[in-house]
């Protein structure tokens, strides 16, 4: 029997990757750019599945593949999908749930100590050659331990920077979701809070949201201007969820202390962005579920998801749930 094609995009770990040629044709796509761009689309006429990270499905792509059954993001956050589109063209959309969240959980509190503690920066002035004597007042940090984290997005990688905070660091707790997350107020004493309260109280802000419509730009200037200016934000959702220009004014004037960011509106961020220049942030390439172990777990996942769609099974993480309704005999069907 023909294998069916399966392309596979950005990052899926190796061995994973080995295993699916087994069962299927592997085309491999590390990125598209105007000189692979016509080999894609030819290559997207025949596939009936993708499985990679951050691949933008849109109604345009869908249109081009039209034996297309199912993507398969390596990723939690699935802002790359047109749901609505991909649920149009009966074609299943899945992400990776449940592996990545503790790994992320420590990116991201890590980040929040770096920026805290400025350990990027003194690593540098140590490794150049600039420790020479003492350090200077201006060279200190500040304290994490016993600080107010405000959460912005209290779900399943929030409340484990939530666990981290309460149980490792004595912080005190807010958070702000549209909805309440009574199990974090009860684990991690975490107090309830509206946008604006959240802002002017937090030591630290930290921003995990998933990015959509609602959530776009959803700090901007009105927000920084709320901080404190010895706040120190980190954003480790997605790069759009921040106004980029009012984030760097904010950092330049002194309005907030410090920023940590994982994430950025271009990725990967172009060199000459301004944020890469300033003293007061630190930065990282999109780490949070990088790890050897974390990799895995997410790409076996994602394969899992795959050849359960293109067997014709409901995937676990199956996201347009609509596609599949449930018969008398508990079995799905498309
Ligand atoms: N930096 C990295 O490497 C990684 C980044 N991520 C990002 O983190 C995101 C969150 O992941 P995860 O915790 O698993 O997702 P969850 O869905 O578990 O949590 C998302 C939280 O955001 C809240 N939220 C959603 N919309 C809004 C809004 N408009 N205003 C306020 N709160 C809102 C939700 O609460 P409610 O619906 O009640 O508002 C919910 O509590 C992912 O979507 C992804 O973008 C994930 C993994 C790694
Ligand atoms: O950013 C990573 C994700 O899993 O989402």
């Amino acid at each position: 029997m023909k294998k069916a094609k399966v392309m596979v995009y950005n990052r899926v770990s190796g061995e994973v990757q080995e295993k699916l040629k087994t069962r299927y044709n592997v085309v491999n796509y590390q990125h598209i750019d105007p000189l692979n761009h016509e080999l894609f689309l030819a290559d997207l006429k025949d596939t009936e599945g993708i499985i990679g990270l951050e691949l933008p499905v849109t109604e345009k792509l869908l249109q081009q593949a039209p034996l297309l059954k199912i993507v398969c993001n390596v990723s939690t956050g699935y802002n790359n999908l047109d749901i609505e589109a991909m649920t149009k063209y009966s074609v299943m959309a899945t992400n990776t749930p449940g592996v990545l969240e503790e790994t992320t959980a420590d990116a991201v509190f890590g980040i929040l100590l770096a920026t805290a503690r400025r350990i990027p920066e003194l690593h540098n002035y140590l490794r150049s050659g600039g420790w020479k004597q003492y350090l200077t007042h201006d060279q200190f940090g500040v304290n994490v331990h016993h600080k107010t984290i405000g959460i912005i997005g209290m779900g399943t990688i929030g409340s484990l920077i939530a666990k981290r905070a309460h149980g490792g660091f004595n912080m005190n707790v807010l958070y702000h979701n549209r909805t309440r997350n009574e199990d974090a107020e009860k684990k991690y004493n975490a107090t309830y809070c509206e946008m604006n309260t959240l802002l002017t109280k937090a030591d630290f802000i930290c921003l995990m949201t998933p990015l959509t419509p609602s959530t776009k730009n959803l700090i901007g200037k009105r927000e920084f201007d709320l901080m404190k200016s010895s706040a120190i934000f980190i954003n480790g959702s997605r790069g759009a969820t921040v106004d980029e220009t009012a984030l760097i004014e904010a950092l330049k004037q002194k309005k907030i202390r410090a920023a940590g960011l994982d994430v950025y509106r271009q990725e990967p961020v172009n060199h000459d962005n301004e944020l890469l220049q300033l003293t007061n942030v630190v930065t990282t390439p999109h780490i949070g579920s990088s790890t050897y172990e974390t990799e895995l777990a997410m790409s076996r996942l994602a394969a899992q998801n795959l050849i359960e769609g293109l067997s014709g099974k409901k995937p676990a993480n199956l996201i347009n749930k609509e596609l599949f309704i449930q018969t008398e005999g508990n079995e799905y069907e498309i």
